[in-house]
């Protein structure tokens, strides 16, 4: 295999760092440079946690990309940076492996759209982990038997985002085999405002945020006297890297937007 050249951009955030030390420490990527929104010009290895780190550090994703070459962009950032640094990811022949979450669908339609433009891959994947993907395909598969499902997810509290970019992927895939219902008592009331959650295509969703929270989810399903919970957890950011790897090893090969792991996963 050819080696990667690899931009990451969010480097000093919880996932970027960690993206960082996966791309600088895999033989077949090389670390060709980090996007941050400070310090242009210095060299990563000058900031601390990224010692004998040697890459340039721009802010300027243009003369980012016209400088290093890149094949790949990492996307670690927040949604409206990370919307923007993937549009121009893909005008300049960048392959962008997008972990950041907070798009809209429209957003979605419109990077797919230029892809395909453009005739390269781009991977959007709210969760990396492999387990999360099992749970959502998990969750899928028993939304065909169970139409009654609510989604809890919980995080710590610095995200940005609410739901989760998992949550509102395991609506989307429980909503394809799941026939379309209104759950709840038909004159249920909220008597405080947002207590049944959020709500998408019937099914609610509630989020939770703690300090001491990585990023957790249950899908709780029922009927007559019985539910089924599926659970997963993520207790580091590490979990997350092996589908960072996989993701940009496979986004070289493709020539359109995939959204999901799950749609790349053999
Ligand atoms: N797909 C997945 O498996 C996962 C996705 N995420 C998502 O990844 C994103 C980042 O999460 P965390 O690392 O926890 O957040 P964080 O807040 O720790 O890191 C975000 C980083 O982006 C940087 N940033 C902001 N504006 C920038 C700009 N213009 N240019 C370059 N860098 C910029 C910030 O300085 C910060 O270091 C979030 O959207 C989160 O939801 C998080 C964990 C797993
Ligand atoms: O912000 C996070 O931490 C996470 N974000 C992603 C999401 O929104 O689903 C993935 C994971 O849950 C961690």
């Amino acid at each position: 295999m050819d080696i990667v050249k690899v931009i990451v951009a969010g480097p000093r955030g919880r996932m970027g760092a960690e993206a960082v030390h996966l791309v600088h420490n895999e033989d077949h990527f090389e670390l060709a440079g980090v996007l941050d929104r400070k310090h242009e010009g210095l060299s990563l290895s000058e900031i601390k946690g990224f010692q004998g780190i040697d890459v340039p550090i721009f802010t300027d994703i243009e003369e980012c990309f016209r400088t290093t070459q890149a094949d790949v962009l990492v996307d670690l950032t927040t949604p409206d940076v990370g919307y923007f640094h993937t549009k121009t990811a893909l005008e300049f022949g960048v392959r962008p492996v997008v972990g950041t979450t907070g798009f809209s669908k429209e957003q979605l339609n419109e990077l797919k759209e230029l892809a395909e433009e453009k005739g390269i891959g781009c991977i959007i994947a709210p969760n990396f982990a492999i387990g999360a993907v099992l749970m959502m395909k998990f969750s899928q598969m028993a939304a065909k038997y169970f139409q009654d499902v609510e989604i809890l997810e919980m995080h710590h509290d610095q995200k940005l985002d609410a739901p989760s970019g998992t949550a509102v992927k395991t609506a989307e895939m429980i909503s394809k085999s799941r026939e379309p219902k209104k759950q709840g008592h038909p004159k249920e009331k909220e008597t405080i405002e947002g207590a049944r959650g959020a709500e998408m295509d019937g099914m609610h969703i509630h989020s939770i945020r703690l300090p001491g929270l990585v990023a957790h989810q249950q899908v709780l399903f029922g009927a007559d006297g019985q539910t089924l919970t599926i659970r997963h957890d993520s207790y580091n950011r590490q979990s997350f890297m092996s589908g960072v790897k996989v993701c940009v090893e496979t986004v070289i090969k493709l020539d359109t937007l995939v959204y999901g792991l799950e749609n790349i996963l053999e």
